[in-house]
């Protein structure tokens, strides 16, 4: 088996969700298409509710600065005069949603939402996430061994809470000490890095970094902090630089903590 040595300054393991702890497919083959097959009838019901009305805010926003995008969706304001037809207003915001998801965005308005339509499916046991087997064990021996274990994903935090405690694997939450998500800054952004550190009170070369994708790798890198990109079935292609470039592994059971961690 081929080991990673954990440098000994690293304190923090920082994983990704998708593509890291959860394959690709559970993602794109059952949460995403929830949303889509969901997302009308939800608005539907939820109109009225104030936590529905913030969402659609949020996503209004996101679009006004998506408007120069070449396909962009906008969502009309409300006029607030009672004139307003919700159902016209509902099939732009679906419709945003669509164009949104057709490009896989990471938008913080679009992840609320999409974490608010999981929370139903979660509760009520209709939906369990998906972990690769190495995760579990892996991360109660980091934390055995005295490691903090966050997760910073572009899925909220409530979505991630919601994945963390309704797993076939069970309730893992108590695994975490923290979560992070794009209201921190985006992944691809070595700012986010520095401020997850400060949030954590640690320095960024205490922090391990552990994602499928080279990109936040190579933010989470320019920020001091080290990274290991993870190769899981189903993940996107390295290129022959990124492969030379980046520490790999295909396990977590591939890290080796330093002896005194
Ligand atoms: C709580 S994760 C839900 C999946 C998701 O919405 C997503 O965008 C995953 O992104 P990641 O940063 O974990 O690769
Ligand atoms: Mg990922």
């Amino acid at each position: 088996m081929v080991v990673l040595s954990v440098p000994a300054e690293v304190t923090v393991i920082l994983l990704d969700i998708e593509g890291t702890t959860t394959p690709i497919a559970f993602v794109k083959d059952i949460l995403f298409p929830y949303v889509k097959e969901n997302v009308k009838e939800y608005l539907q019901t939820h109109w009225e509710e104030e936590e529905c009305q913030q969402d659609v805010s949020l996503l209004r926003k996101q679009a006004e600065e998506d408007s120069h995008l070449d396909g962009a969706v906008p969502i009309p304001a409300a006029s607030g005069s009672g004139a307003d037809d919700p159902r016209w207003m509902i099939q732009a915001v679906v419709d945003n949603v669509y164009w949104q998801m057709s490009l896989d965005r990471k938008t913080t308005a679009l992840k609320q939402l999409q974490g608010h339509m999981w929370r139903a499916a979660f509760k009520a046991g209709h939906m369990k996430a998906e972990f690769f087997e190495d995760v579990v064990p892996a991360v109660r021996k980091w934390r055995e061994a005295g490691m903090k274990v966050y997760v910073y994903s572009s899925g909220s935090v409530e979505a991630q809470k919601l994945l963390f405690g309704h797993s076939t694997e069970g309730d893992i939450l108590e695994l975490v000490d923290g979560h992070f998500d794009t209201k921190i800054g985006h992944k691809v952004e070595s700012e986010s890095y520095r401020k997850i550190a400060s949030s954590i009170g640690c320095s960024t070369n205490n922090i391990l970094f552990l994602t499928d994708v080279s990109r936040e790798a190579g933010a989470a890198e320019e920020a001091d902090v080290h990274v290991a990109v993870v190769v899981r079935p189903g993940n996107a292609g390295l290129t022959d630089d990124e492969k030379t470039h980046f520490s790999l592994i295909t396990s977590f059971s591939e890290l080796c903590l330093p002896s005194s961690a």
